[in-house]
């Protein structure tokens, strides 16, 4: 494996307060990489980073050994870099197949991307395999379940053909059947994308994690297995009186 994104000495500071200081974080082609911390550890700011969204105050992000600091939002979707946002960018009226061909389309930047076209590019099927939402192919957005809306998303950024993509929270919300065919979707896109989720819920990390890093206060506390992880003190020691105990 080698490196697909490199933060070297990353620091975010808004308004004189540091959301991260002298970030280094690897992440190999090909990684699940689950990321931790308690609320505020910057987990959210480091994603902001990475997709443009926020401009750090020192330090720089390789990706595939292109620098991403600077670069606008767009081009960082275009250089490979995909990300879930806690709002949906789903559109209601539109069918799943619609949705799905819709952001097919910003790829392959096609004129007339509502039209209805003959069939469905290969993109477009095996997505709609890969999040298992064949058979509401057809009907409106609107009518799916939160979980099922969450699978369309992460969808939408497969057919973009990402090289990484980051998922934040994705299981926020949902029932313990949902969650269970997320970590089954997360590992099955995982087989051909480099993924970084951000999640919370330990019980979930346990099921479906291998590698995680763990944020605390803007800097990294550690990283490794789950069990690693868990049996660090410093990582007991964040999370000790908070609800979710590691
Ligand atoms: N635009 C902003 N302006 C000022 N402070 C901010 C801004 N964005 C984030 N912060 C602060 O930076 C710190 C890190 O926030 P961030 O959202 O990255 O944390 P997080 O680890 O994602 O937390 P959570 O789990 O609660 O989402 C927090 O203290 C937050 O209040």
């Amino acid at each position: 494996m080698s490196a697909l994104l490199e933060v070297r000495g990353l620091n975010v500071v808004f308004s004189g307060f540091h959301a991260i200081t002298d970030l280094d974080f690897t992440l190999q082609a090909g990684e699940l990489r689950f990321l931790i911390g308690p609320n505020g550890a910057g987990k959210t700011t480091l994603i902001d980073v990475i997709t443009g969204l926020t401009r750090p105050a020192s330090g720089s992000v390789q990706f595939a050994g292109e620098e991403l600091v600077g670069k606008r939002e767009y081009r960082i979707v275009r250089a490979g870099v995909g990300r879930t946002f806690q709002t949906s960018v789903v559109f209601d009226e539109l069918s799943v197949l619609d949705n799905l061909d819709l952001a097919a389309g910003f790829r392959r930047r096609m004129t007339g991307l509502l039209r209805r076209r003959h069939g469905i590019s290969d993109d477009v099927a095996s997505a709609l395999d890969t999040i298992g939402l064949g058979d509401l192919a057809d009907r409106p957005a609107g009518v799916l379940s939160h979980g099922q809306r969450q699978w369309l998303e992460i969808g939408m950024l497969v057919v973009q053909r990402p090289r990484l993509l980051l998922l934040d929270e994705p299981v926020a919300g949902m029932s313990r059947d949902e969650r269970d065919r997320t970590g089954e979707l997360m590992q099955s896109v995982a087989k051909d994308h480099t993924v970084l989720v951000v999640e919370h819920d330990m019980a979930f990390l346990r099921r479906f994690a291998s590698t995680v890093t763990v944020l605390h206060e803007g800097r990294l506390l550690c990283e490794g297995t789950v069990a690693e992880v868990q049996a660090d003190p410093r990582v007991q020691e964040v999370y000790l009186g908070r609800k979710e105990r590691v």
